[in-house]
């Protein structure tokens, strides 16, 4: 079991030394063969970045989170990508608290860091709506990765439209649970995706966003942390946020609207500040 991996980043207090994040979570949309062309595709694009513009992956973290039974192979063709595009962390959509045992059907932690995986994405609205996942087993779960040395991203996020002080009181109970169970020196995402803004049309609005955003990072539990925690924002978000968001946000979650490579690219050059 890989328990040493480095962490993403040195931990790091102000907005300026956090470095963004932006990747995507194919969910169940892709076919094996898709996933790999997906892969492929994003990887040259990062690969061949024109200069003179510094390659995206100087300046921020990106990731790819695929299904978990192409996550292996995507792992090896990021590993044999040339340098930089090299640097893409794979990540996993779920997987299990314990690092073993009588669990069918279930995916351990401790294999996905076995195969290369670097970060777990944990409490998605989905999970937690169609497979009974609560604010208690994304903890256990979020303690378990940390404990096999990867990156919990957690997503957590009010379920109805409302006013912002109330959708962060929300949050602010799935953010408590989180990090009361992990170490306040490990590293933390949070990927602040409102449950109504999921598969929408749009994304939630960006005073809404960035509202409940400064609110859940000024909040004793995430600003007195030692840990790096970035936040992120998911939930229909493509091209051309994540300029509204800035200074708020460090990064975003893509689904839907990265699907297409040339898409991902364009909002990966926006996070990075490229175009
Ligand atoms: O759920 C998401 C990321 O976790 C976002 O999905 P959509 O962008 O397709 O709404």
């Amino acid at each position: 079991m890989a328990t040493h991996q480095p962490k993403l980043e040195a931990p790091a207090a102000t907005p300026a030394t956090r470095r963004r994040l932006v990747g995507v979570s194919t969910k169940m949309y892709f076919s094996a063969a898709r996933t790999a062309s997906f892969v492929s595709s994003i990887l040259t694009l990062l690969a061949t970045s024109p200069s003179p513009s510094p390659n995206p992956l100087e300046t921020i973290d990106i990731f790819i989170i695929p299904d978990h039974i192409t996550l292996a192979s995507v792992a090896r063709q990021v590993s044999a990508a040339p340098s930089p595009a090299d640097r893409v962390l794979v990540g996993a959509q779920d997987c299990h608290s314990a690092l073993s045992g009588a669990f069918t059907g279930a995916v351990s932690p401790a294999v996905l860091a076995e195969v290369g995986c670097r970060i777990v994405e944990l409490g998605h609205a989905e999970r937690r709506r169609l497979f009974g996942e609560t604010d208690a087993s994304v903890a256990e779960k979020a303690k378990a990765v940390v404990a096999c040395g990867m990156v919990p991203l957690v997503c957590v996020g009010e379920r109805e439209v409302g006013v912002m002080g109330d959708a962060a009181e929300e949050v602010m109970v799935q953010v408590r649970s989180v990090l009361a169970a992990v170490p306040g020196d490990a590293e933390v995402v949070l990927a602040y995706e409102p449950v109504w803004a999921i598969g929408a049309a749009a994304p939630a609005g960006v005073e809404h966003v960035c509202g409940v955003v400064r609110m859940v990072r000024g909040s004793d539990e995430v600003n007195g942390r030692i840990g790096l925690t970035r936040i992120v924002y998911g939930g229909s978000a493509g091209p051309g946020l994540f300029r509204r968001l800035a200074g708020e946000v460090d990064g975003l979650f893509l689904g839907r609207f990265a699907h297409e490579p040339e898409g991902f690219y364009k909002t990966i050059c926006e996070v990075a500040d490229m175009g």
